[in-house]
């Protein structure tokens, strides 16, 4: 059962939906989607670890239900933006002295911000296919980009070079990397392909942080990095990477040498979205962790 509604946010709304009952005994989970300005669909399958628990999505500001705002300046959109949403929607469902987070890539890195502010009510962490650093993030993109076939990346080059990103000869060649390196299981299932097209219908928040495309970043998040801060982290934390995640393993490493309470499970047969991509083997590993929390 989910209801869904609005939290005013300002001027804006911030939708969200709700999956099982707030008031139950396991500690409600706070979904956080990537981007940054991707929707909730493609982290609906994380219905699956309600139950005990309510597991609350939400669409962050600037696209899916949640208010747009196409002609905001770029410099509009903050990290501190999105971290006082966030505690805004925690305080609207009255959630805020007992909840756990799971943020998925640019989730996970705003979950990460989030937590080395130390808020009162964090009880767990779970940062899923997310970098420590944009610089590691696109290191690691520079590199898998190499291992393409060389006519798809000199296909990348050429329009990221003559700034023609927007052309469907760019997107033909990005798809092939995301199917490496986003999300193996192809076609992309239905819900995964639902925020697709809402990133290609308001583009406003990826282009404006992050760029084009995963692996072209210049956007404001590019220089981006929590490494020197994530030891603030002071609750359990939980870290998810695909083996052949664009997440790679040296871009999380930092979270693993520096979160004092860490574990982290690495899905050998995905990439950015083992919840996707090995379902039950996710639920079954982050289940496990959000009934250590308490
Ligand atoms: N899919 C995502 O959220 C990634 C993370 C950094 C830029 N986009």
């Amino acid at each position: 059962m989910a209801t869904e509604g609005h939290a005013a946010f300002g001027d804006h709304q911030t939708w969200y939906r709700i999956t099982g009952e707030l008031g139950s005994g396991g500690v409600p989970l706070v979904a956080l989607h990537g981007g940054p300005g991707c929707t909730h669909d493609y982290l609906l399958r994380l219905t699956s670890l309600a139950g005990d628990r309510a597991v609350v999505h939400y669409d962050q500001l600037g696209n899916g239900r949640s208010t747009h705002l196409p002609d905001a300046p770029a410099d509009f959109w903050t990290v501190e933006l999105f971290l006082a949403e966030l505690d805004n929607l925690l305080r609207t469902l009255g959630i805020a002295d007992r909840y756990a987070l799971l943020g998925q890539s640019w989730g996970g890195m705003l979950a990460a911000e989030h937590a080395v502010r130390r808020p009162a009510g964090l009880r767990g962490l779970v940062i899923a296919n997310s970098p420590a650093s944009m610089r590691l993030w696109s290191a690691a993109a520079d590199r898998l980009r190499a291992e393409l076939p060389p006519d798809v990346e000199k296909t990348l080059r050429a329009h990221e070079a003559d700034g023609t990103t927007d052309s469907q000869e760019y997107k033909d060649a990005v798809d092939v990397f995301y199917e490496r390196h986003l999300c193996r299981v192809v076609p992309m299932p239905d819900e995964v392909a639902a925020t697709f097209e809402a990133l290609d219908a308001d583009p406003t928040v990826y282009h404006a942080m992050n760029g084009p495309s995963e692996f072209h970043v210049i956007g404001s998040l590019q220089d981006w990095s929590i490494i020197d801060r994530v030891d603030a982290v002071a609750v359990p934390t939980l870290l998810v990477s695909g083996r052949h995640d664009e997440a790679t393993p040296e871009t999380v490493q930092p979270y693993a040498d520096r979160i004092p309470d860490v574990r982290w499970e690495i899905f050998e047969e995905s990439s950015h979205m083992p919840h996707v991509e090995e379902p039950e083997r996710f639920t079954e590993v982050v289940g496990g962790f959000l009934r250590t929390l308490s």
